[in-house]
C-alpha cells in the first residue's frame, strides 16, 4: 500500500478523536482548495475537470461519484457532478431529484439543479431515460458535449464527470475533446471488473490524462449481525492491479446496506458522523490533494490494449 494513503487514513482516524488532528485535516483541505483556486480555470469559471470512469458497469461508480461530490462538498470545496452517464442516469434518483427537470432562463443556457451543496446536471433532467438510452456514438457524445457546454455552471473548484460504463468511442471522444485535469477508475476487486477496469487505465494513459486514483468498491462485505468479513467478489482484485499499473489507491469501500439504501432514498451518506461519511471524506481528500498536487504521483507504466 501506498504510504500516502496511510498518511490519510490515519489522519481521518484521528479526526473524531484527537483535536490537534483534526486541526490538521482542516488545513489540508484548505491547503488543496487554496491551491485549486490560484490556477487558471480549465473550463469557463470551473477549476477543474475530473472524470469517474469504470471500464465495468454496475460495479458503483455514479454511487460512489456522488457520495465523494457531497463529502467534498460538505468540507467546503465547490462541487458540481454532471452525469454523463447516458445510459443508466442515476443523479436523479442518488439525490432525490426524480422527476425533476432543468429550466432554461434565456431558452439557451440550462440552469443546473442543486443538492446536498452539490451543483447537479444530469441527462435525467432533460430527456426521458429510454430516449437517451438509444442514442450511440457521436449522437451520444454530441449530446453529452453539449450539456456541459450549455449549461450555467457557477464558479466550482471540481466538477466530476460520472463518465458512462465502459472505454468505447464516446469515453475516447468526451476524454479527447475535453480539458480533463484527472481521471479517477471505479472497480470492484472481481476479475471480471478489474480486467475492464485496466481497460479504463489504458484509455486515459493513451489520451494522457492523469490517473488521480482508482477506489475500490464492494472491496468487503461486513456482516452487521456477526461481525465477520466475507470479500464476495474477490480479494483485492483492484489494490493489486493499483500496483501492478502503478495507480494510487485512494481508497476502499465496503459493500454495505447502507450505501444502497442512502443512494435509492436520495440521501446523503456526509449527514451526520457516521464511519461511512468519514471513509467518503478520506477518500475525497485524497483525490483533492492529488488533483492539487500535494500527494506523489506514482510513475506511470505502459499498460497494452487488447480487444479481449
Ligand atoms: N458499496 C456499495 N454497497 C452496497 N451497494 C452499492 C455499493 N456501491 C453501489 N451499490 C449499489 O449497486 C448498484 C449499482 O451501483 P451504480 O449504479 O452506482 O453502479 P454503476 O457502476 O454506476 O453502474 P452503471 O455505470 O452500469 O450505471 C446500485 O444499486 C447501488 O446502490
Amino acid at each position: 500500500m501506498f504510504n500516502w494513503l496511510k498518511k490519510s487514513a490515519t489522519v481521518t482516524a484521528g479526526k473524531t478523536q484527537d483535536a490537534a488532528i483534526n486541526v490538521q485535516v482542516q488545513d489540508e483541505w484548505a491547503a488543496s482548495i487554496a491551491n485549486i483556486r490560484q490556477r487558471a480555470p480549465v473550463f469557463k469559471q470551473i477549476q477543474t475537470l475530473v472524470m469517474v470512469a469504470s471500464g465495468k458497469g454496475g460495479v458503483g461508480k455514479s454511487t460512489t461519484a456522488a457520495n465523494l461530490a457531497m463529502a467534498l462538498a460538505a468540507a467546503g470545496v465547490r462541487t458540481g457532478l454532471l452525469d454523463a452517464d447516458i445510459y443508466g442516469p442515476s443523479v436523479p434518483t442518488i439525490f432525490g431529484l426524480h422527476g425533476e427537470k432543468v429550466t432554461s432562463p434565456d431558452n439557451k443556457l440550462m440552469q443546473p439543479l442543486s443538492k446536498h451543496g452539490v451543483v447537479l446536471q444530469s441527462i435525467g433532467f432533460l430527456v426521458d431515460p429510454d430516449q437517451a438510452s438509444v442514442w450511440r456514438g457521436p449522437m451520444a457524445s454530441q449530446a453529452l458535449l453539449q450539456l456541459l457546454n450549455e449549461t450555467l455552471w457557477p464558479e466550482l473548484d471540481i466538477l466530476l464527470i460520472d463518465m458512462p460504463p465502459g472505454t468505447g468511442d464516446i469515453q475516447l471522444t468526451l476524454s479527447q475533446k475535453l480539458p480533463v485535469s484527472g481521471a479517477v477508475v471505479i472497480t470492484t476487486p472481481q476479475d471480471l471488473a478489474v480486467a475492464d477496469a485496466q481497460k479504463a487505465i489504458a484509455m486515459f494513459r493513451q489520451v494522457k490524462i492523469p490517473l488521480l486514483g482508482l477506489v475500490e468498491n464492494m472491496s468487503f462485505y461486513l456482516c452487521p449481525r456477526c461481525g465477520s468479513q466475507d470479500d464476495i467478489f474477490g480479494t483485492a482484485g483492484g489494490l493489486k492491479l493499483a500496483e501492478r499499473y502503478q495507480v494510487p489507491v485512494l481508497g476502499q469501500l465496503p459493500l454495505q446496506g447502507a450505501i444502497r439504501i442512502q443512494a435509492d432514498s436520495g440521501t446523503a451518506i456526509t449527514a451526520g458522523d457516521s464511519q461511512l461519511g468519514a471513509l467518503y471524506q478520506t477518500i475525497s481528500l485524497a483525490l483533492l490533494q492529488r488533483l492539487s498536487g500535494e500527494l506523489p504521483e506514482q510513475a506511470s507504466v505502459a499498460i497494452i490494449i487488447t480487444d479481449d
